[in-house]
């Protein structure tokens, strides 16, 4: 049984076709393996961000499904970047670039883009729906049932957040580099993912540096995994909050530029008569194939794997390092 390590934006992911298997994953041996195989100690390849399950789709319009398993074993609704590795898996054991897969709550258009740099093949996601309500995160403010560029003093009181599901949580701020760059991230992602009276099911925090006319800098502390090099549901958000609070620097139906921690991604943020949605655009990266025994993946015994790197990742590096230098914020790797 073959499972890949792949990332985008060097957020990392094994990726599991379960309809590989002769008896599928139960659930539980689903987080049993995520939080073994993806622990940089008890893990391989010094871990990952989680485990992204592909399995049969249960809706006639979608070719596949993805359910998404955070590092610490949580469950997620949708993952931007992980989707995209989905897809390109997909695109090759289908022999098709343009399909929907069925995620937790919705099936969402992919498809093939032109590659990012050489060998780096790159797809589109369809992020949405998309919900600014409280209950669709959900939080709970003292006094807003939406929250789009208001203060909430209790988290930061000097800044101003927006709160959005698409439909994974997320809590964004417009910041300064010094701000970005600074513990405040980390403290207050912490802060809401562990018990507290706001964001009752937790939040993916994301800072954000406007860089000029449709360019962004967004750095995530993701719920159930901590830092990460990029979050793609996040930078999708980000997006779109930047859209409706800067009208003047971020414009709906124009690509957006957004560097983070691992590299770079496009977004494009559309405005449809009752809602939004938003294309995601940026690299599927392989750079591991693992063989484990269909037993072993069930008891999550990882002391048997045959490990295959690919050529990618070079190539992939190589396409960051010809982007501009804009932050010197460490790369998770
Ligand atoms: N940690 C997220 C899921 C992964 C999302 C992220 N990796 C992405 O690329 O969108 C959550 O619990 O909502």
């Amino acid at each position: 049984m073959q499972i890949d390590k792949v990332h985008g934006s060097e957020n990392h992911f094994f990726l599991l076709d379960q309809t590989q298997l002769q008896t599928k994953l139960s659930d539980q041996e689903l987080i049993n393996f995520t939080t073994k195989i993806t622990d940089p100690k008890t893990g391989l390849l010094q871990g990952a961000d989680g485990v992204l399950v592909v399995d049969e789709p249960t809706h006639q319009d979608a070719l596949a499904q993805m359910r998404v398993i955070n590092a610490d074993g949580s469950e997620a609704s949708m993952c931007g970047n992980g989707l995209r590795t989905v897809s390109r898996y997909l695109a090759k054991k289908f022999q098709v670039d343009q399909f929907k897969v069925q995620t937790l709550n919705a099936d969402l258009k992919v498809s093939k883009a032109a590659d990012f740099a050489p060998n780096v093949p790159a797809f589109s996601v369809e992020i949405s729906p998309v919900s600014f309500a409280a209950e669709s995160l959900p939080f709970h403010n003292p006094e807003h049932q939406q929250l789009v560029n208001e203060t909430w003093p209790e988290l930061l009181p000097e800044l101003k957040f927006t709160a959005v599901a698409v439909p994974n949580p997320h809590l964004i701020s417009f910041v300064s580099a010094d701000e970005l760059a600074s513990s405040d991230l980390g403290t207050l992602g912490k802060r809401l993912n562990q018990p507290n009276p706001y964001f009752p099911d937790g939040v993916n925090v994301s800072f954000a540096q406007i860089l000029g006319q449709n360019e962004l800098f967004v750095r995530t502390f993701e719920r159930g995994v901590g830092f990460t090099n990029a979050c793609g549901t996040g930078m999708s958000a980000t997006s779109l909050a930047f859209a409706l609070t800067h009208p003047d620097k971020g414009q709906f139906d124009q690509e957006i530029t957004v560097y983070n921690p691992g590299g770079m991604v496009k977004t494009n943020v559309h405005k449809n008569d009752t809602n939004y949605d938003i294309d995601l655009i940026g690299n599927a990266t392989v750079t591991h194939h693992l063989e484990i025994s269909e037993a072993d993946l069930h008891a999550a015994k990882l002391n048997d794997v045959k490990i295959t790197q690919t050529d990618e990742e070079t190539s992939y590096l190589q396409f960051v390092d010809q982007l501009p230098k804009i932050n010197d914020i460490s790369v998770k790797m």
